[in-house]
């Protein structure tokens, strides 16, 4: 099952790695003439009516798949409102070899042709709202007609994640809808038959460039939509939680607090003035400090629990204490997560452990990256939470989805690079759910040591990372 949001992200990926979606479309207008080709019969009129987006644009294809029956074809609308550029080459090639296509400009010059089979291909994931004219029009002229139906996609007129119709909508025999089952086709009165077209497997286990579409911003947005993050750590260090914390300001977080000890507060504070930082007692992190970090929690998205704590006994108490009482999203790295398996917790935990804190977890890893995906998965299963285990190839699972992302370079070995991932990890999650979060996070980390590795060669510093941030998230794309 795949929602219209994730389809637009693989559809991104796929285009990434070298299929782009006029190959999708030549596929899917050949899937759809295979099905057409099974419902009709010899000699069988066919009308196909499309719409100006890609949903009309694989009929555009399905026409020339059907050269041995009686094809028309109706745009509705006119072909310079067509609002794609590979929709649109595809009616240019029915015009250029004389297929019988007609443009309807408005609702009253719409006559459906007598024909055996109708295919429905004014809209498809596209719509929003109810069918419009001279959409509404003819999708009653298609319910009236005594033919076959088939949907390219979905019906048109509804929404193909929620199966609701606003307004008229068509109703099909069949439909004929794209590399997976779609949420709101299950509620339709119709035959649905997946078609596979050739969108690699890739597209959907590695987090590519189609996975950033998470982060375009609504214009109306205000202070406050893009979380608040708090950031538990220090004590023995200082340059982990300051780096976690500017790493999820860079990340879009809108408040960044740090909750530290006292000894080390003017320290982190020292790195980055838009930071909030507030110390508790003494110099480390003890079990007498989790009420107030409960207190603290309370306005947080999501909780960072880990960079530069240290492992003291008293620490990873408190470390255990809290995930006890806490119930929202935190995102837990470095020493804080030997306390993850034995405690009991309602939080929603996305643990970002390299391979040898997986294996201290009680997890088991594996050389080959398809195995170590299945051990991941597993092992999340098993946790009830989310892990991003990071290696050349990250792997991100909640026991049901897995990803795995390929960005990144020898050259991000580098202390430090860790404590960034997992303040990207946290700014995300506070918006994001936990398996989206960490692989957009580790894509991005990577993307960010890439860049600064290609300007500079090896010998970064985890700090070279923070500013390249933005630019991998959103650099060059629509935001
Ligand atoms: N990977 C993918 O996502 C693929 C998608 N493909 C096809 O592309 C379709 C999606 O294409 P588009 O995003 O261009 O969208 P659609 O073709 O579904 O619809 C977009 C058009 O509909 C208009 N519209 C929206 N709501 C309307 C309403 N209520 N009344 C009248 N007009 C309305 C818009 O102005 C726009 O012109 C899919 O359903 C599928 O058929 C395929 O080509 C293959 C790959
Ligand atoms: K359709």
């Amino acid at each position: 099952m795949i929602t219209s949001d994730r389809m637009a992200q693989v559809d991104e990926n796929a285009a990434a790695l070298g299929a782009p979606r006029k190959q999708l479309m030549e596929s899917s207008g050949n899937a759809v003439a295979r099905f057409v080709r099974d419902v009709a019969r010899p000699g069988d009129r066919i009308a196909v009516v499309a719409g100006r987006g890609n949903n009309g644009g694989d009929a555009f294809v399905a026409a020339r798949f059907l050269d041995e029956f009686e094809v028309t074809t109706l745009l509705l609308g006119r072909a310079d409102a067509i609002s794609t550029d590979i929709a649109r080459e595809n009616w240019d090639a029915l015009q250029q070899a004389e297929y019988d296509t007609r443009e309807v400009r408005d609702s009253t010059a719409l006559s459906l042709p007598d024909a055996d089979v109708v295919v429905d291909a004014m809209l498809g994931t596209g719509v929003t709202g109810a069918l419009r004219e001279p959409e509404a029009t003819a999708a009653r002229a298609i319910n009236d007609a005594d033919a076959t139906v088939v949907a390219v996609d979905v019906p048109s007129g509804v929404d193909a994640d929620t199966g609701e119709a606003a307004g008229v909508a068509v109703e099909a025999d069949h439909v004929v809808t794209f590399h997976d089952a779609k949420p709101g086709l299950g509620d339709v009165d119709a035959a649905v038959t997946v078609a596979d077209i050739g969108i690699p497997e890739a597209a959907e286990t590695f987090v590519g460039p189609g996975d950033l579409r998470v982060l375009s911003r609504d214009p109306m947005a205000h202070k406050g939509d893009f979380g608040e993050v708090l950031v538990v750590g220090g004590g023995p260090y200082t340059g982990a939680p300051a780096l976690s914390a500017q790493a999820a300001m860079r990340a879009g977080a809108d408040l960044v607090r740090v909750a530290c000890p006292a000894s080390v507060a003017d320290t982190i504070q020292g790195y980055e003035e838009g930071l909030i930082v507030r110390g508790f007692g003494g110099e480390l992190l003890r079990p007498s400090h989790v009420d107030q970090l409960l207190d603290a929690a309370v306005d947080a998205d999501c909780v960072l629990v880990g960079p530069g704590l240290g492992r003291a006994e008293g620490t990873l108490s408190a470390v255990r204490e809290f995930l006890a009482e806490y119930d929202g999203r935190a995102v837990v790295d470095a020493d804080a997560l030997r306390a993850v398996p034995d405690v009991d917790t309602d939080a929603d935990l996305l643990c970002t452990p390299h391979q040898g804190e997986l294996v201290a977890m009680g997890g088991q890893t594996d050389d080959d990256w398809e195995t170590r995906a299945d051990l991941v998965a597993d092992f999340a299963a098993d946790l009830g939470g989310t892990l991003l285990v990071k290696s050349a190839y990250d792997v991100v699972s909640d026991g049901e989805t897995t990803r795995v992302n390929r960005t990144g370079n020898p050259g991000m070995t580098v202390g430090g690079t860790g404590d960034v991932l997992a303040g990207i990890c946290a700014a995300l999650a506070s918006t994001h759910d936990p398996v989206t979060a960490g692989s957009v996070a580790a894509y991005v980390n990577g993307l960010a040591g890439d860049a600064v590795v290609d300007e500079q060669g090896y010998g970064l510093f985890a700090s070279d990372l923070l500013a390249e941030i933005p630019h991998a998230m959103w650099g060059g794309r629509d935001v």
